[in-house]
């Protein structure tokens, strides 16, 4: 991927002032941002995403402009095309795993009589092997099942981008280890570039393949994830 980020954005609240000030420029297919709570971690993916103005900069994806604040552009949330996944997956409790692979979609699954899954969802469907767990309500699925069909929903609506905010943050130690695998080997197979955040090393290790060391609302380093080990030291 070719994304260029360079922001700035003031965010004030009573009790905090807290400036983003984001540059990164890369052509990593996978990057993650790294680094401790409160950095600006989140902030700079929401950017990306839409869901934040910043006040002042530029964001492309390829040759797509999101935001170039000197121009005017900037582009709402469904024209950029962005898949964001959260940390808790965000299902619907009260809906289906095939109502929730769906729902961003403009012909959805909640006419009962409508019975065929359009080919955008059919296609993860297929490919994550969710066919069996269609009618289960989120309560049903396993940890996996759940990421599965979250990842479903996102690559649903064909995005560009996809952003994963701390994916694996709310889980044990067990799972945290078996999903990162999961999701590692899904990531070979969406062939979608990716943003992660994370703070956890090992997270960004499997995950991305460069990364970018966030802290104070800046980029402190970039590395190879490889080269992680010697960054944190
Ligand atoms: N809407 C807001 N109003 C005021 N301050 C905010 C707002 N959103 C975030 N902040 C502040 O901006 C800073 C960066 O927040 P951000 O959510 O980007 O951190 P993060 O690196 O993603 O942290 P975490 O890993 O805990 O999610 C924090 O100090 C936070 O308190």
């Amino acid at each position: 991927m070719s994304l260029k980020v360079q922001i700035q954005r003031t965010v004030v609240s009573e009790a905090r002032h807290f400036e983003l000030n984001i540059q990164i420029q890369t052509e990593a297919r996978h990057i993650a941002l790294y680094g401790p709570s409160g950095s600006g971690k989140s902030l700079t993916v929401q950017s990306v995403a839409g869901l934040l103005r910043p006040d002042h900069g530029r964001i492309q994806i390829g040759d797509q402009v999101y935001f170039d604040s000197a121009k005017g552009i900037n582009l709402k949330p469904r024209e950029r095309r962005v898949a964001y996944l959260f940390q808790d997956y965000g299902l619907f409790p009260h809906l289906t795993a095939a109502q929730n692979i769906c729902f961003g979609l403009n012909r959805g699954l909640f006419n009962r009589s409508v019975r065929a899954m359009p080919a955008a969802a059919q296609r993860w469907v297929d490919a994550f092997e969710l066919e069996s767990v269609l009618s289960s309500y989120p309560a049903q699925l396993s940890g996996g099942q759940k990421q599965r069909c979250a990842l479903a929903r996102a690559l649903a609506i064909e995005p560009q981008l996809l952003l994963l905010d701390e994916p694996l943050a709310a889980l044990d130690q067990d799972l945290r280890v078996r999903l990162r695998a999961e999701l590692a080997q899904l990531q070979s197979q969406i062939d979608i570039p990716t943003i992660l955040i994370t703070h956890d090393p090992e997270d960004a290790r499997v995950l991305a393949q460069e990364v970018y060391r966030i802290r104070d609302g800046r980029v402190l380093e970039c590395c190879r994830s490889a080269n992680l080990e010697a960054l944190t030291a």
